[in-house]
């Protein structure tokens, strides 16, 4: 069987985004690579709606441009906006179907389609060298701090059914992060332990515990966030006067 095309999808709330939200995506490829996947073809950020009422979220709009401004130098990485233009608040088992049947409809189109330009635009964002390298399908993977993958553990947050297909059909990336022991999660999980060889843990050595939460606090209080932040997103937040910067120059 020929393997799939691998297209790693990270969500979140992007409220803003961080250097370790777009390095993530940098170490997973690598970790991925050097186990001998070379088929790690793009990477897609999607933030979440504003009915997620996380708090302290600022407007979508304001989140994509941030995105946008942080993603405009990766030549494998883009933003969609698609969760946030949905109705409302989009389950993430739901999120990834929908790409990968987006992509996988765009590999599989007829060439002589009306649409044909658009959807071939759709797939710009993959380069060249690496576009389709197995031939095969794509398959969307979950990309997540180690954090995500035990919100799995609080009752009520998601579905069996959903982690289920998540890790059963997608398969997840994982970053560790300070204070998670994912690998002990995976152990003390039967559904999990099940799936075990479509999880990847990726040890960050470089430990960075960046959060949107210590960067909000710090914007709050007028302390510096250079180098946590692309200096566009910092200027970008500073001309809209996001996170309490207002009047603060
Ligand atoms: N420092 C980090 N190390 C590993 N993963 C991270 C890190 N920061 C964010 N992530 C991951 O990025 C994804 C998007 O996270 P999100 O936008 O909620 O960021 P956050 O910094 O955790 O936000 P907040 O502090 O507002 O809760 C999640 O999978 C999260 O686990
Ligand atoms: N049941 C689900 O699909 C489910 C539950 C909780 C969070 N999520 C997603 O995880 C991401 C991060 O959410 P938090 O910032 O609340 O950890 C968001 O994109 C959110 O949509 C999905």
């Amino acid at each position: 069987m020929t393997p799939p095309n691998i297209v790693l999808l990270a969500c979140g709330a992007y409220n803003p985004p961080t250097n370790m939200h777009l390095r993530m995506f940098e170490i997973a490829r690598d970790h991925l690579q050097r186990l001998g996947y070379h088929n790690v073809i793009g990477g897609i950020v999607s933030p979440v709606h504003d009915s997620y009422g996380k708090k302290e979220l600022v407007s979508a709009t304001h989140r994509c441009e941030m995105l946008r401004l942080a993603l405009q130098d990766s030549s494998w990485l883009r933003l969609s906006d698609w969760e946030c233009h949905q109705e409302g608040w989009t389950r993430t088992r739901l999120v990834l179907q929908y790409h990968q049947n987006h992509l996988n409809s765009i590999l599989n189109s007829n060439n002589e389609s009306p649409n044909k330009r658009q959807r071939r635009d759709d797939f710009l964002w993959i380069p060249d060298d690496v576009k389709f390298c197995s031939g095969g399908p794509v398959q969307v993977k979950l990309l997540c701090g180690a954090d995500l993958l035990e919100s799995f553990g609080i009752p009520g947050l998601w579905k069996d059914d959903d982690i289920d297909t998540i890790v059963g059909q997608h398969g997840l990336v994982v970053i560790t992060r300070e204070g998670n022991n994912p690998n002990k999660f995976i152990y003390e999980s039967d559904l999990l332990t099940k799936y075990q060889n479509n999880i990847n843990i990726v040890t960050e050595w470089i430990i960075n515990e960046v959060s949107s939460t210590k960067v909000r606090r710090a914007l709050r209080r007028s302390e510096s966030v250079k180098y946590l932040l692309q200096e566009s997103v910092i200027d970008y937040i500073r001309k809209h006067g996001l996170y309490g910067t207002k009047d603060k120059g």
